[in-house]
C-alpha cells in the first residue's frame, strides 16, 4: 500500500488554478523530487499535503486515511512534516529551540536534538545561537531538524537549496542522502534538475499545475524531463532550449 495517495487534486488561489487534477502515489521510502518552472504549482501541491491550503477537490490519503478536512497542526500528528519554502524560523529563538518545537507534535520516535546536530554538524557550535545570526546553510538544517524532531513518516521539503551558496547546498544534500538511505520518506521540490534526479526514486515535472512527466530517476532522460519542463513534449517540438 502506498503512503501517500493523491487523488485527482485540485487546489485554488481564488480565481486562479494552481494544481489541477493531480495523481500519483509515494511509497514508503521513496523520493519524490518534483520540479517544474517558477509557477507550475510545486509549492501549492506541497502545502496542499501539508493541509497549509486547503484543497478545492480531490483527496490526498496518507497511511490509509483519508486527510480531506484534517488541519495542518494534525497531519503533522499522523506524520507529515513541511520545510517551507523561505524556512521560516523563528529569529529571536536559538537553533535548540527552534528544534524543540518540531516536538509538538508529540509523536514517538528516535530524533532529538543531539541526533540533529549529529545529522548536520554544522549546526553544533551554533546550537545555542539566535536562529536569525545564522547563515543561509546553518538555518536551513535547522528548518530541516526542527521538521525531523516531529518524527515524521513523510517529509516535504520546498526548494532547500533555494539562496544557498553551491558548498553549502552539497552539504545539505549530504545530509539529506544520510536521511534517504536510513528510509526516510521524502517528497522534494528541486530547481537543479541534476539534483533531483540523482537524489530520487521517482520524479513528477510540472506545468501549468499538471503532470507533464512522471517517470522512474534512474530511467527517465534529461532530455525528456526538460522537454516537460518547458511543455515542449506535447507540442512535439525538437529541440530543447540550452
Ligand atoms: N498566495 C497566492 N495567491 C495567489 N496566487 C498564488 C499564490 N501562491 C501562488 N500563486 C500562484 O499559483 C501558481 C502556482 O504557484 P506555486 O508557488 O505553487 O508554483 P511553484 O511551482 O512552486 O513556483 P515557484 O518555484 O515560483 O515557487 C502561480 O501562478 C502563482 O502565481
Amino acid at each position: 500500500m502506498s503512503l501517500l495517495s493523491v487523488e485527482d487534486l485540485v487546489v485554488r488561489h481564488g480565481l486562479l488554478q494552481a494544481v489541477r487534477g493531480v495523481s500519483f502515489d509515494v511509497a514508503r521510502g521513496e523520493t519524490l523530487a518534483l520540479v517544474g518552472a517558477n509557477g507550475a504549482g510545486k509549492t501549492t501541491l506541497l502545502r496542499a499535503i501539508a493541509g497549509a491550503h486547503q484543497a478545492a477537490s480531490g483527496r490526498v490519503t496518507f497511511d490509509g486515511a483519508d486527510l480531506s478536512g484534517v488541519p495542518s497542526h494534525e497531519r503533522v500528528r499522523k506524520g507529515i512534516a513541511l520545510v517551507p519554502e523561505g524556512r521560516r524560523l523563528f529569529v529571536q529563538m536559538t537553533v535548540e529551540e527552534n528544534l524543540l518545537l518540531g516536538r509538538s507534535a508529540d509523536r514517538a520516535g528516535d530524533w532529538s536534538v543531539e541526533r540533529v546536530l549529529e545529522t548536520f554538524p554544522n549546526l553544533k557550535p551554533r546550537r545555542h545561537a539566535r536562529a536569525g545570526h545564522l547563515s543561509g546553510g546553518e538555518q536551513q538544517a535547522t528548518a530541516i531538524g526542527r521538521a525531523l524532531m516531529s518524527n515524521p513518516d513523510l517529509l516535504l521539503l520546498d526548494e532547500v537549496s533555494l539562496g544557498l551558496s553551491p558548498l553549502i547546498v552539497d552539504r545539505v544534500y549530504a545530509s539529506l542522502q544520510e536521511l534517504i538511505s536510513s528510509g526516510t520518506t521524502i517528497i522534494l521540490v528541486e530547481q537543479d534538475l541534476n539534483r533531483a534526479l540523482s537524489v530520487s526514486n521517482k520524479v513528477i515535472c510540472m506545468l501549468e499545475g499538471r503532470i507533464a512527466l512522471a517517470g522512474d530517476s534512474m530511467t527517465v532522460s534529461r532530455d525528456e524531463v526538460t522537454k516537460a519542463y518547458f511543455g515542449l513534449h506535447r507540442k512535439g517540438a525538437g529541440g530543447v532550449p540550452a
